[in-house]
């Protein structure tokens, strides 16, 4: 069995797989990091794990993992299952290359755009010979709502709604379109752009915001939430 751990910059996220199958998964807070791993290891009789981290975990913490059982740290020395074309391999974002990686294990020979809504919304292209170019980062629905109250005096911190209408007639209406809607047709018009150049192009949402976004969008995708998990599982299992 294997432990996956992905360290986001709003939720940390823990799961097992069997044989390819995830059987466990629960968000965590990173004060009770270790505790989790040794429960599930006991639990599902975990031998192997990975861990991949943008967000805020100590290295003190890493090494007890290290201590507990036989742990790959994700970065940009691990071997992967895909050619990476970045620029700038060092700097691009462990989670990145963990949907990528799921991209080329779920839809191998399928050109795949993944979009992950976060705490950052990202946008990775991989093509039909398992070629990773980039694609995009912007902010996510949560940061939008804290940054629209936070840089302003008078607009309130709402929780997110989704609205279908074209002209907001209230200081709450006009942010949760200009949010929620606003976002819908930035994910819509990119999906767009890449179909215009890709007939045949296959779609991911995953993350955070997958269910207040899917059955919103124009355009035709696969909503899977646990995307970077089965990414994640399939780096650890292609380094075993
Ligand atoms: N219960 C929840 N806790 C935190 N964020 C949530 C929750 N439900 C939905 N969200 C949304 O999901 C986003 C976080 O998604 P997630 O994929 O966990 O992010 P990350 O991987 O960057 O930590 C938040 O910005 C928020 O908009
Ligand atoms: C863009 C991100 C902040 C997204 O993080 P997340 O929303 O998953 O928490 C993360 O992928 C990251 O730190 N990237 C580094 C920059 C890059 O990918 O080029
Ligand atoms: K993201």
């Amino acid at each position: 069995m294997n432990l996956i751990i992905d360290v986001g910059n709003t939720r940390i996220k823990i799961a097992v797989f069997k044989k390819g199958k995830l059987i466990h998964s629960e968000s965590i807070t990173k004060e009770n990091i270790v505790i989790k791993v040794v429960e599930l290891i006991n639990k599902f009789e975990c031998r192997n794990a990975i861990i991949s981290s943008v967000g805020n975990i100590k290295k003190t913490q890493i090494s007890k993992l290290h201590a507990i059982i036989n742990l790959i740290e994700l970065t940009s020395e691990t071997k992967i299952p895909f050619i990476n074309k970045y620029s700038t391999p060092k700097t691009l974002g462990m989670d990145r290359v963990a949907l990528v990686s799921a991209a080329v294990k779920l839809y191998s020979n399928k050109n795949v755009l993944v979009i992950d809504a976060g705490t950052c919304i990202t946008y990775d292209y991989i093509n039909m010979n398992s070629c990773y170019f980039g694609g995009a980062i912007s902010p996510g629905i949560q940061m939008r709502y804290k940054s629209l109250n936070k840089f302003t005096k008078n607009l309130p911190l709402l929780e997110p709604k989704y609205t279908n209408q074209l002209i907001g007639q209230s200081t709450d209406s006009c942010i949760h379109l200009g949010v929620v809607k606003g976002t819908i047709n930035e994910i819509d018009s990119f999906i767009n752009q890449y179909r215009k150049k890709n007939k045949d192009l296959t779609v991911v949402l995953t993350g955070g915001d997958t269910k207040l976004l899917a059955n919103r969008l124009k355009n035709s995708i696969f909503a899977n939430p646990i995307f970077l998990l089965e990414g994640l599982n399939a780096i650890l299992t292609y380094n075993l």
